[in-house]
């Protein structure tokens, strides 16, 4: 193949650039004659500051770059797998050509007390938005109080800093390590509690379904272990039906069989309905699938809806 320029879609926050040089670094390696070439996009998700909710949901973030992408503006697009909504994976015309290798899925506490979630004052408030974190800390850390907070992971981590909003924060030990802040972690969320979300920890990386040169080129950054989890938690995320507003966690890890846990919460942590299944990785989605079955006989649709009404 001659040598050709690639170029990548990214949102503009400095977590998105990041992950966005790591598969521009990756493609190089795999082809260094290969020029690459970050296109930066401010999508109205990263300018907008009222409730993810009001804005149409996670989406919000990445709609308009699978857009550019579909006309053509860049040929690879980086999405963190947890922001891509559930319901439709991408637009017509695009594809997932690479899962990468997951990192650390789970969520950790920043706190200024350096405290973690099990030693903090009650009475503590918890900044973070996402409903899943919210019903799990009311039904596992009910002392403790939250408070929502948007903006990416760096601006939350300065109005942590500023002092007199919050007094700690929940991200994704992933994100953190991207923005090369790993430091900044007081303690690991514990995963039993806070299960993680749906995706976490997991990059995608996009193609337009007609570009075969590029798709074969990104194929073989992908990881399959990594696109097994990522299977069984999105067959559980549309099984369920849930969305963005929905608070749901599922988890795949695998061991001998690829297992998988799933959550329902309501989002005061009143109702929560678990579920677990295991399986051969090759029978990922069945697994996702029969959790969601799993939850949805234990009235997993209704809370589901509960919350949905809650959120407006
Ligand atoms: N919701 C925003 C978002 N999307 C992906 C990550 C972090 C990386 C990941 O989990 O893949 C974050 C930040 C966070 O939740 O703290």
């Amino acid at each position: 193949m001659s040598p050709r320029t690639v170029r990548i879609g990214t949102r503009s926050s400095p977590m998105a650039v990041a992950q966005a040089e790591a598969v521009a670094r990756a493609l190089r390696h795999l082809h260094p004659e290969d020029r690459t070439e970050l296109v930066r996009v401010t999508t109205s998700g990263d300018r907008w500051t009222g409730s993810l909710a009001a804005l149409g949901g996670k989406g919000a973030f990445t709609r308009e770059l699978d857009a550019m992408q579909v006309e053509g503006d860049f040929e690879v697009g980086v999405h963190c797998l947890k922001d891509v909504p559930g319901d439709v994976d991408l637009p017509e015309g695009l594809m997932i050509a690479a899962y990468l290798e997951r990192e650390d899925a789970r969520d950790v506490v920043i706190s200024l007390s350096g405290r973690g979630l099990d030693d903090l004052t009650p009475g503590t408030i918890v900044g973070t938005s996402s409903v899943r974190r919210r019903a799990q800390l009311a039904r596992h850390w009910p002392a403790l109080k939250t408070a929502p907070i948007r903006g990416n992971a760096n601006s939350r981590l300065s109005k942590l800093d500023g002092g007199g909003q919050f007094d700690a924060l929940i991200l994704a030990r992933a994100g953190l390590a991207r923005i090369g802040l790993p430091h900044r972690e007081t303690a690991l969320a514990d995963p039993e509690r806070m299960i993680p979300a749906i995706g976490a920890g997991i990059i995608v990386v996009t193609t337009r379904t007609t570009d075969a040169a590029t798709r074969e080129l990104v194929e073989r950054l992908d990881h399959e272990p990594t696109r097994q989890a990522a299977t069984a938690e999105r067959a559980l995320l549309r099984g369920l039906g849930g969305n963005c507003h929905s608070p749901i966690a599922g988890w795949a890890v695998h061991g001998e069989l690829l297992s998988l846990r799933g959550a329902v919460y309501s989002p005061d942590g009143a109702v929560f309905l678990e579920a677990t299944a295991s399986g051969k990785p090759e029978e990922a989605a069945d697994i996702g699938a029969a959790v969601a079955t799993e939850l949805l006989a234990a009235g997993a649709a209704d809370v589901i809806a509960g919350a949905a009404e809650e959120a407006g």
